[in-house]
């Protein structure tokens, strides 16, 4: 559970980022954020991955406050997420496969096993044929969907995703909104940035944003 409760957040010395933001996400839901540039989006993807605090109000994720994190706590509190952030950031000199299995090696997985689970995940992502291929030598919709099976390599319990489909064509777009809806079917929570009007109107749940404040929300019946 994901729980925003009157957050606020300024940057000095003047952009009030958010304003007074407030909502609930279950586990297992697919959200989206949606509004114009510079409505705030990121700021609440960062604020759930604990890359930013409130300057009032609470972050509440699982009960536990992130402003009481320590940043010692803060690697193991991250475990749990699977971040796809606007910048991919691959590490263009290594490739594909050793990209994805690096979130593991850091948490300590044997090679023997971050090679079976970065294999499969870039499997599930479509992408077994390029695991010995190096980042530059993918397409922009491949170079996503790399960072999407390093985001989900851990198996984490909620994925935050910045414009996953931004400049993809409508083809890895599709592949890339269709992995995340099952990563929610699987039970992963999905928080994702969007722009895209196609995928906006069939979403389950959307929470707009305009300028920091909260525009309107909008939850289907079903
Ligand atoms: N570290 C920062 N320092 C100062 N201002 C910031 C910082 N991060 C974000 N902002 C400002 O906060 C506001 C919200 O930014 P945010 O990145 O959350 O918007 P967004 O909705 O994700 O936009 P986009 O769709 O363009 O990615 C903007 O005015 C932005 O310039």
């Amino acid at each position: 559970m994901i729980e925003f409760k009157q957050v606020s957040k300024h940057f000095p010395p003047s952009v009030s980022a958010l304003s007074d933001v407030s909502f609930s996400i279950a586990r297992g839901e697919l959200v989206f954020l949606a509004g114009p540039s510079g409505a705030g989006k990121s700021t609440i993807l960062k604020m759930i991955a604990a890359m930013e605090r409130p300057s009032s109000g609470q972050v509440l994720v699982n009960g536990q406050n992130i402003a009481g994190l320590k940043s010692a706590s803060l690697p193991y509190f991250r475990r749990n997420l699977g971040l796809i952030l606007q910048d991919h950031a691959l590490l263009l000199d290594r490739s594909v496969l050793a990209n994805v299995m690096l979130p593991l090696m850091i948490s300590g997985a044997t090679t023997k096993d971050a090679l079976i689970r970065a294999n499969a995940a870039l499997d599930r992502m479509d992408l077994a044929d390029k695991a010995d291929s190096f980042p530059l030598a993918l397409s922009g919709g491949e170079q996503q969907r790399v960072a999407i099976a390093r985001a989900i390599v851990n198996r984490p319990q909620v994925i935050l995703a910045d414009e996953p489909t931004a400049y993809l064509d409508r083809d890895n777009a599709k592949k890339v909104m269709d992995a995340l809806r099952a990563f929610q079917a699987a039970g992963v929570t999905c928080i994702v940035s969007s722009h895209d009007e196609e995928f906006l109107g069939k979403a389950e749940r959307v929470i707009y944003l305009n300028q920091g404040k909260q525009s309107q929300s909008w939850q289907s019946a079903v």
